[in-house]
């Protein structure tokens, strides 16, 4: 592409219009991978594609702390978080979350979350419509808490589901949704680091491996203890995008749904199941953009780089990128057969490496996650889709189908396909 042009006016308002497509709209408007602009008065650099995905998660030049706006950690990531650590204490950090996702505990997760998807088949039966996205969220609230060692009452699941929920539908929002979020986050983290407090205290004993139980008696590389809050910060960060999880999964029951040809594919076997999944992260919206810090003066592509100045790294628009993706708009999980496996071309959950860097610490979860509800979806129920509100806004942060997915009729096949 050719080089940087830039562009100092405020974009707030296209931003506001187009939603998650705007920086792909202005890159290939513009013919650019980089370029400058305002957000809200703030100047920020924008970053398109896989070359530009190489760049941004270089250390050296990218930093993460202070870059998450304040109501995005008020709401969605807490403050503390790893999201915001750099260099060894981030490595350290990160190689906590890392040792949660060896091949034996995503495989208790799984079957976890299988047991949870039959027990809730047995109450939808009994219902004449589902709403599938909330129902998702609380099945794998009682999955994710069970297998992270949290005791979660049969009272106390409808509110621990609410405020993940809120959390989750608060960061792109203005008015009553960013309340909601920064309420449902306060009393997350008092539950949660009352959590931390009774493991260290010696009332609450979690398994071994699990999740609780490794935060709570994480040492930093000075060899002390997380504080409470931090602690319960990192706590809610494996609890809460888990639950988000159910985002991609009504996602998926929606591709079943508007995709006859692929799923049709995936039915007769001429398509694979992984493949499906895969499409459905790269072709949905989820996460808009990854946020840093210029660590240190640079210039790339002719565009400078100051120290210091906000940059963004287009994650939807590079998985929608038409150089990357032929026919980027169509669902199509055949393009995954030939795909080349970078680590910065396919970038929903962030580029680069998971250990060494910022991207998604529970990627294979929410793989492993999706294929589990494709499966239960497709051998294990049949159901209608009524006629409903299917849209999906991409000026709705996060994303969803109006409806949020509204199944009827939903029966228990034991292994025959379902779905309408
Ligand atoms: C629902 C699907 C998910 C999506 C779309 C998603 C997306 C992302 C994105 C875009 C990032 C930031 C990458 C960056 O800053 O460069 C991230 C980071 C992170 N995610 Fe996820 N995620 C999901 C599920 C999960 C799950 C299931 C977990 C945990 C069990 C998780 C834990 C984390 C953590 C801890 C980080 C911070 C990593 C770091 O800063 O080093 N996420 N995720």
């Amino acid at each position: 592409m050719s080089a940087a042009r830039s562009h100092p006016t405020d974009s707030t308002v296209a931003l506001l219009r187009e939603g998650y497509a705007f920086l792909l709209h202005r890159s290939e408007r513009d013919r650019t991978d980089v370029f400058e602009t305002r957000l809200l008065g703030v100047p920020v650099l924008c970053l398109h594609g896989e070359e530009a995905a190489r760049v941004f998660y270089d250390p050296e030049r990218f930093e993460r702390r202070g870059a998450a706006p304040s109501r995005a950690q008020k709401t969605l990531f807490g403050q503390g978080g790893v999201q915001g650590l750099d260099g060894e204490a981030h490595r350290a950090r990160k190689a906590m979350f890392m040792s949660l996702m060896t091949p034996d505990r995503l495989r208790d997760l799984a079957s976890l979350t299988t047991a949870q998807w039959h027990a809730a088949a047995v109450k939808w039966e009994m219902q004449d419509r589902v709403v599938l996205l909330d129902e998702v969220q609380e099945l794998l609230c009682r999955a994710v808490c069970r297998w992270a060692g949290v005791p979660l009452t049969p009272a106390e699941v409808t509110l621990r589901t609410a405020d993940f929920a809120a959390m989750i539908d608060s960061a792109g929002a203005v008015g009553p949704r960013h309340w909601r979020g920064r309420l449902g986050r306060a009393r997350a983290e008092r539950w949660a680091g009352g959590l931390i407090r009774q493991v260290r205290a010696g009332d609450l004993d979690p398994a071994e491996a699990s999740a609780l139980r490794v935060i709570a008696l994480h040492r930093d590389p000075a060899g002390a203890l997380l504080d409470e809050h931090t602690a319960a910060v990192e706590v809610l960060n494996v609890l809460r995008p888990t639950v988000a999880v159910a985002l991609y999964v009504t996602f998926t029951a929606l591709a079943l749904h508007e995709s006859p040809e692929a799923r049709r594919d995936l039915l007769s076997g001429r398509g694979a199941g992984e493949h499906f999944v895969q499409e459905v992260r790269r072709f949905y919206p989820f996460f808009p953009f990854a946020l840093a810090k210029v660590r240190r003066d640079f210039e790339w592509r002719g565009q400078p780089f100051q120290r210091g100045r906000r940059a963004l790294l287009n994650l939807y628009g590079t998985n929608h990128d038409r150089r990357l993706w032929g026919d980027p708009e169509r669902f199509r999980p055949g393009r995954f057969r030939d795909w080349n496996g970078s680590a910065y071309n396919f970038i929903p959950q962030g580029g680069g490496d998971h250990v060494q860097g910022h991207r998604c610490a529970g990627e294979w979860i929410t793989i492993e996650l999706m294929q589990g509800a494709l499966r239960f979806l497709t051998e294990e129920l049949t159901y209608a889709v009524p006629p409903q509100d299917l849209r999906v806004s991409l000026t709705r942060y996060p994303a969803r189908p109006a409806s949020r997915l509204v199944l009827s009729g939903v029966r228990r096949s034991g292994g025959r396909a379902g779905g309408a």
